[in-house]
């Protein structure tokens, strides 16, 4: 495993290890840290790992930290650490492939949010049920049919993005660790974009006729590919702003965004303080949640094995393990 490679999101990458990156008790639970949320806090922190993977290194190293309780976890930074990488390009193929590698099971991801609802203010939690894409084809979205993967073809589910036997227990988790203080909404849609601009006026508006709740610039493909690698995936989303609807209020800026970060990014460690434990149990090995996400994309490939390049299949098994040689 080469800790030092540089980052290249097609990268014709060979060098890579199938071998698990992670042999140490299991790590069910991986977070993946928004604008703000760059690491865990009060949990120990036992390594950090950097493995090269067929889609390139991860947004930054990721770090294995221990609850109190003993529970393992998995932490990156979807920005990197200097919040250097931009929405369009974080490389979130290596990101999922890598958490995937390390064992992990289940995605708990972090985002900060425009609001389009008068109801869900700023400072505001919401864990949405669904999303509406509004990115321009210039992220890949697949681990199928493109780059090294040329040559086999997949169709996941994806009607209910996020895992809908998680997400409701998120929710609660989410309201009980924060308290009457944060208000909590959930089955929202999220909206999400092409940043790395902020919408125009007519765009928030015409959002908010569509159905949209919130509105991010990272959900996508991250939530697809996740799909892809049999994890299950949840978004807690932190209301940030009013995005650009509101006629008597000024339209978004970084400067309105970063007034709500200091609070949201507490309340976001609060409620990873209380919620790694639980999350770690329901995707156990007898899990409803886990043995639903295991295998299912068995059922997706169009490709017969014996017609995908070998390359192909080589880097398919490095996220799914049961994929034919
Ligand atoms: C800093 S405002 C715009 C930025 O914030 C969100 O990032 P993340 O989802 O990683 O918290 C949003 O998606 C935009 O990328
Ligand atoms: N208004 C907004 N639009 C897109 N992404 C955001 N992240 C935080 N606020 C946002």
């Amino acid at each position: 495993m080469s800790a030092s490679a540089p980052y290249a999101p097609n990268a014709p990458n060979l060098d890579f290890d199938h071998a698990p990156s992670w042999t140490g008790p299991p790590i069910h639970v991986g977070v993946i840290g928004g604008s703000g949320l760059y690491k865990l806090e009060g949990l120990d922190v036992i390594t950090e790992v950097n493995p090269m993977t067929p889609w390139g290194h991860a947004s930054s190293p990721i770090t294995v930290a221990k609850t109190p309780a003993g529970t393992h976890v998995a932490f990156l930074a979807r920005h990197g650490l200097t919040h250097s990488l931009s929405p369009s390009s974080v490389p979130s193929l290596a990101n999922i492939a890598a958490l995937k590698h390390l064992g992990v099971r289940c995605i708990l991801a972090f985002s900060a949010v425009g609001s389009l609802r008068e109801e869900i203010a700023p400072k505001d939690f919401v864990v949405p049920s669904q999303i509406i894409d509004r990115t321009k084809g210039i992220r890949r979205a697949t681990f199928f049919g493109e780059g090294n993967q040329n040559g086999v073809v997949a169709h996941a589910t994806f009607g209910d993005p996020f895992d809908e036997i998680l997400r409701p227990v998120v929710e609660k988790l989410t309201r009980q660790a924060l308290g009457p203080d944060v208000k909590v909404h959930g089955r929202k849609t999220l909206v999400c974009m092409e940043g790395p601009s902020f919408s125009t006026r007519a765009e928030s508006i015409m959002y908010r006729a569509w159905g949209g709740d919130v509105i991010n610039m990272s959900t996508l493909p991250e939530a697809k590919l996740a799909r892809e690698a049999e994890l299950s995936y949840v978004l807690i989303a932190t209301s940030t702003d009013y995005d650009a609807w509101r006629e008597t209020s000024a339209a978004v800026d970084v400067s309105e965004v970063i007034k709500s970060f200091q609070a949201n990014v507490a309340n976001s460690q609060k409620v990873l303080k209380t919620i790694l434990d639980p999350l770690h149990d329901l995707v156990g090995d007898d899990a409803e949640a886990f043995k639903k996400a295991q295998g299912s994309m068995k059922f997706s490939v169009m490709t017969k094995p014996e017609n995908v390049p070998t390359i192909a299949k080589d880097s398919l098994r490095f996220i799914l393990p049961w994929y034919p040689q």
